[in-house]
């Protein structure tokens, strides 16, 4: 990849990301504004990979991203990077705790640090801004209706800021996931510890329709890592399903599933098969290798002569 966009500016969440994924080396960074704006880039050709957070530990899926993939040109993930996060809060020299009325941030980090601001800073308003960084940049020019930012502690020096208070997060633990984006092409191999993304649309709604995609999985002995239902923006009440299983397309129970699938939902969008961050091997169930698979197709051909 020679060019790969980001949720930028520099400080965000995302470029630490991009700094964990290896094959950034040497590539040219291309920042954007959103979500929308990096993976519209990507399927306009003016980049040749995007970075975009995906789910995160304490809030859950990212909308924008599970929405920009779910449709449009296709696109594919071709890996994944989880990064720590920390908040702090920041604003410029002069500006102490008490001073500060309204905070900006990123909607996915204000949703980590509302019990923290709940107990320190009651009064204070939310005003949503494009990323944490540009919310640390925004406070550092001035003239913004906010006047302290949650961001990154790096984004915070990069801007000058004074730390107001640290590692603000309500869970300490958190973490964010991060996908690489490309134009369909070339996949990653299969290496023992994959995941593959889906996002699942029925032909209709009825009882224990969900129950029978997961069954797909279950028959197959194929583990989920993420479950979750967007709405399809064309009527009230109308769902698809966005899954992470664990595995690889060309994985055989994968396969099988994929065609189960197939014949059931009105439409399967796949969004990738990639290796995990945590290089943790697939859970395969018993009788459910690819030997499994390969016996049970030779038995079939054998007796249909
Ligand atoms: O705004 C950022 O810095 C991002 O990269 C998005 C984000 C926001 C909060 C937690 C993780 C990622």
């Amino acid at each position: 990849m020679t060019r790969v966009g980001y949720l930028g500016p520099d400080g965000t969440f995302t470029s630490m990301a991009l700094d964990q994924w290896p094959a950034s080396d040497g590539a040219e960074r291309v920042p954007f504004g959103s979500v929308d704006a990096a993976l519209a880039a990507l399927r306009a050709g003016d980049v040749d990979g995007a970075m975009v957070p995906i789910e995160n530990s304490v809030e859950g899926g990212v909308s924008a991203t599970l929405d920009a993939l779910a449709s449009g040109d296709p696109l594919l993930v071709v890996g994944e990077v989880v990064v720590p996060i920390t908040f702090v809060l920041a604003a410029p020299a002069g500006v102490a705790l008490a001073d500060v009325r309204a905070v900006g941030t990123h909607s996915h980090a204000w949703a980590q640090v509302r019990g923290w601001m709940g107990r320190h800073l009651p009064g204070a308003g939310y005003v949503p801004a494009l990323s944490t960084a540009a919310a640390a940049a925004g406070v550092a020019a001035g003239g913004q209706p906010y006047d302290a930012a949650v961001c990154a502690p790096s984004a915070a020096t990069l801007h000058g800021l004074e730390v107001l208070a640290d590692d603000i997060g309500d869970m300490q633990a958190a973490v964010t996931r991060f996908v690489l984006v490309a134009r369909p092409g070339s996949m990653p191999e299969p290496t023992g510890a994959d995941k593959t993304t889906l996002v699942l649309f029925q032909r209709d709604d009825h009882a224990g329709g969900l129950l029978e995609l997961l069954e797909q999985f279950a028959a197959r002995g194929i583990n989920l890592t993420r479950l979750e239902s967007r709405p399809t923006k064309a009527s009230m009440g109308s769902y698809c399903f966005s899954v992470d299983i664990e595995g690889h397309v060309l994985d055989e129970r994968l396969g099988e599933a994929l065609m189960g699938l197939r014949r059931i939902c009105a439409e399967v969008r796949f969004l990738g098969s990639y290796p995990r961050a945590d290089g943790r091997a697939a859970t395969i169930a018993p009788r459910a290798q690819d030997s499994d698979f390969a016996e049970a197709r030779e038995w079939l051909r054998s007796i249909r002569g």
